[in-house]
């Protein structure tokens, strides 16, 4: 038996910072972890898809500015690019992020692990020993979430690619069949046509359904652009798996696709099996409920917390962190009998995640927004004026690139005259997100926005445009 004050099961990006934030406060904490540590973030999602999608974004980016145009002759090397993405997953070894816990003082105990009892945790390592983890204060639940296989008649048996395998693909499918419109698919069609696929993506509820209605509509004329086919409204109906490798499938209006690889990105699931949630009397399978201190509803004692894509709130390593840095400093403040601040805005709350989450899907055109859409907005009954602005009509655009295409929504909430929701749609806007994640966090009044004077002649100078454009 081995006690700690706090044991996290899962050591990916929300679990590793929770436990470094606990300890930071002086209480000690230590991490299961049943596969890399570093999670699906470091090896399988966020870096090597961007490794993936950087190298086609920065030739597009040279072929817009004459000059440089001229010195890019060649097409992209797609050995290089996924050797770059090898690089960027850590060659799927995880003693980088081991040498990281080492140093931040976190005990790692690998084996999947599950709660057997109030504060207590078994760990079944991969030789089938078990170790019995007790804490004093805490256990929080960190494990993630894995792809979403839908029930499609035949799916299953023919073993589609998720995110994983295709993150991870050592070769370019000649032809690839994607299910789904969100934000994998959207990403993963991109880079994968740019690579040399030739992609159909069957987007049953539109391209990135979810963001400004603007974002979508570009986002898929771009893939078009690419070569690939966007069947907005299709369905597959079944899928099956060729004697020859390729897979084929029906669609609902009965047309028929081949591919040689099939990727279903329709969302994700709760990394909750055999986690021992019974134990505690919860219901096995569901994703867990949490409070604003991420407390695990319906949990005797409220020693129980859950952070990151597990509980739901925000599927997103930064917002997963958030909550970590959250939760990890209110386990420490109660262990020490300390004030509890989880008001609006509080120390021990996640409240941004309800109002001012920034997302960059990283498409063509690059999608940036935080806060809420105009569609959101309206239905969370604010009364919104839609400012949009043309990212082409400013100097710095101009300069970027030639043929520059961006656009600019900014929701402002008229009854207290701050911006509640922007999105951005254009060429690395990326890296404009976080001015408008201040100012909707900030809550920053227009008149004060005034005095926020864009630097000439940069794209940011969108902000000039779009409060000119409201009016003063
Ligand atoms: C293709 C793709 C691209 C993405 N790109 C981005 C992006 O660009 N930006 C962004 O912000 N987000 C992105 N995301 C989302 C991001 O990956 C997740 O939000 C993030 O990884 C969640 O972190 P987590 O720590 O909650 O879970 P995970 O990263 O899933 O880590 C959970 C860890 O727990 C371990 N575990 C699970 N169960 C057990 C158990 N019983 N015992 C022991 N260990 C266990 C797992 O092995 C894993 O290491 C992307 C997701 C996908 C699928
Ligand atoms: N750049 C980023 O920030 C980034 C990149 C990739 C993934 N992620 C995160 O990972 C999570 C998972 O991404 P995702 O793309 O799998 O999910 P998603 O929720 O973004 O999109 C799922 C898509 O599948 C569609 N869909 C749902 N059920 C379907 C069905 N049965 N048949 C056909 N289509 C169906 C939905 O309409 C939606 O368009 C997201 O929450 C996202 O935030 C983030």
């Amino acid at each position: 038996m081995t006690t700690y004050d706090v044991v996290v099961i899962g050591a990916g990006p929300v679990g590793e910072n929770l436990a470094d934030r606990v300890v930071q406060g002086g209480l000690s904490a230590a991490v299961v972890e049943r596969e890399l540590v570093g999670g699906e973030c470091s090896y399988w999602a966020c870096m090597p898809t961007k490794a993936l999608l950087r190298s086609g974004a920065a030739l597009r980016t040279a072929r817009q500015v004459p000059g440089a145009r001229e010195a890019v002759t060649g097409e992209l090397d797609v050995a290089a690019v996924l050797r770059r993405r090898d690089s960027f997953a850590s060659d799927w070894q995880d003693d980088g992020q081991v040498s990281w816990l080492e140093s931040a003082g976190i005990p790692l105990h690998r084996g999947h692990g599950r709660i057997s009892a109030e504060r207590v945790v078994e760990v079944t390592g991969a030789d089938g020993t078990t170790t019995t983890l007790t804490a004093r204060h805490a256990v929080v639940v960190a494990t993630g979430s894995g792809a979403l296989v839908p029930d499609i008649e035949g799916l299953r048996d023919a073993a589609p690619w998720t995110s994983r395998e295709t993150v991870a693909a050592k070769e370019v499918p000649g032809r690839l069949a994607v299910i789904g419109g969100g934000v994998v698919a959207s990403e993963m069609a991109t880079a994968f046509s740019e690579l040399g696929s030739s992609v159909t993506m069957l987007a049953r509820d539109g391209v990135l359904h979810l963001a400004e209605p603007f974002a979508g509509e570009r986002v898929a004329e771009s893939l078009r652009d690419k070569g690939v086919s966007v069947r907005i409204g299709a369905e597959a109906g079944s899928v099956k798996r060729n004697a020859d490798g390729t897979v084929s499938l029906t669609l609902t209006d009965g047309e028929q696709i081949e591919a040689d690889e099939l990727l279903v990105a329709i969302g994700r699931t709760p990394n909750i099996q055999d986690i021992g949630l019974e134990a505690v009397g919860l219901k096995p399978g569901a994703w867990l409920t949490v409070d604003g201190t991420m407390r695990v509803e319906g949990v005797e004692g409220g020693w129980l917390y859950a952070a990151g894509d597990v509980n739901r709130r925000v599927l997103l390593t930064h917002q997963g962190k958030y909550q970590a840095r959250a939760a990890g400093d209110v386990i420490v403040a109660r262990a020490k009998g300390e004030a509890i601040d989880d008001g609006e805005w509080g120390r021990h709350a996640a409240t941004a995640d309800e109002r001012a989450v920034p997302q960059v899907v990283f498409t063509e055109p690059e999608i940036a927004s935080v806060g809420l859409t105009a569609a959101a907005a309206e239905a969370a009954g604010l009364r919104i004026r839609v400012v949009d602005y043309d990212l082409a009509a400013t100097a710095g655009s101009q300069l970027q690139a030639e043929g520059y295409q961006g656009h600019a929504r900014m929701v402002v909430d008229e009854d207290r005259k701050v911006v509640v929701g922007f999105t951005l749609a254009g060429p690395d806007v990326a890296e404009m997100l976080h001015a408008a994640t201040i100012a909707v966090v900030g809550e920053v009044p227009l008149d004060r926005l005034w005095h926020a004077v864009p630097a000439f002649p940069t794209v940011s100078e969108v902000w000039l445009r779009l409060l000119e454009a409201y009016g003063r």
